[in-house]
């Protein structure tokens, strides 16, 4: 990631990215950082300078997820997470898409065997491995990778003309990076089905009724709200939040015994921080707690 040296201040209320296509920043302040890739934009944003901004940028192409977007992105994600001014990161699109699954062009003449030995799909394992919360900030179509790419995220915010989807069915493939295993933890069975066997698209308010997205806003808000979420969490240790999040995720990986003894030990672990006695003392001596990461 660029450093923030050589970042030039925007004026406020200017659009992010200060581009056309991408979303209204409200009245919140900007920072662009001098362009270094191709496919993705990069940006510090929120009040305190801690909320690392990844806008997907392929919009001739909905954003589809080409092998250099998705090794930009696993870039951006991994320098956002060695930041320590960084609290939490956002991923989102433009207003058309957030992202239209893997490029089809890019893999139509791709065989087993290049697939096995290209590795391909590894780079999403860049993204996975972040310790800090991702939040997806989706607006339009976020289907096959897209989708996917926003159920990696750790929480997604929706604008209302959000659509998702599993398409992969109509071009003859299946869901393959998180589809299968994601959505039904998600949705549940059922739904996962129809959706993954149909191909058909759900709106943000299904979406939202069936637990995949946590809210859904006027697209003119999505980011800005998006934005207060992630400093939100940035008012919080950033240590004890890895630590919560390492233990939500273990619901997904384990029996609800053995989840609750790793959350038992991650909880009795928070005890060996300084960050969890400054929380207790400044509770008790009715202040605001001046968090370390230690
Ligand atoms: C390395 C990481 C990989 C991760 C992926 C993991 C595996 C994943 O599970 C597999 C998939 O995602 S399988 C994929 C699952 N996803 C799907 O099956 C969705 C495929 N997309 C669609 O069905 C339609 O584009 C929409 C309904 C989204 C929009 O319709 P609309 O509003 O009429 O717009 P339009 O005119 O249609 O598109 C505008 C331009 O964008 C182009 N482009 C769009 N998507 C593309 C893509 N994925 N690819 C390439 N290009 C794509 C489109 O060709 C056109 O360019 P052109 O140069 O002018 O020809």
């Amino acid at each position: 990631m660029a450093s923030v040296a050589g970042i030039t201040r925007l004026i406020l209320g200017r659009n992010v990215f200060n581009s056309s296509r991408t979303l209204n920043a409200g009245s919140i302040k900007f920072y662009s950082t001098a362009p270094q890739y191709e496919n993705i934009k990069i940006d510090v944003v929120g009040e305190k300078k801690n909320v690392g901004l990844i806008q997907l940028n392929r919009p001739k192409a909905l954003n589809a997820l080409c092998k250099p977007l998705f090794q930009e992105l696993g870039k951006a994600v991994k320098d956002f997470d060695a930041d320590d001014k960084i609290a939490a990161i956002i991923i989102t699109g433009n207003e058309k898409a957030f992202a239209a699954g893997a490029d089809i062009k890019e893999m139509q003449n791709n065989t087993y065997s290049t697939n096995v030995r290209g590795g391909f799909l590894q780079e999403w394992e860049d993204a996975s491995n972040c310790g800090k919360p991702i939040i997806a900030a989706v607006n339009g179509f976020a289907l096959g990778g897209g989708c996917e790419l926003a159920m990696l995220c750790d929480i997604i915010y929706a604008g209302e003309k959000a659509k998702f989807g599993q398409p992969e069915i109509n071009i003859g493939t299946i869901p393959g990076a998180g589809g299968t295993q994601r959505l039904p933890r998600y949705v549940g069975k059922s739904k996962a089905m129809e959706i993954v066997l149909t191909g058909n698209f759900i709106d943000a308010h299904e979406a939202e009724k069936m637990g995949l997205v946590s809210k859904v806003f006027p697209v003119e808000k999505l980011l800005e709200e998006t934005i207060k979420l992630a400093e939100r969490i940035g008012t919080h240790s950033p240590l004890i939040v890895k630590m919560a999040k390492q233990a939500v995720n273990q619901a997904y990986e384990t029996t609800l015994k053995s989840g609750l003894h790793f959350e038992k030990q991650v909880f009795y672990g928070t005890f060996a921080t300084a960050d969890r006695q400054e929380g207790m003392n400044a509770f008790i001596e009715k202040r605001t707690p001046n968090f370390k990461n230690e």
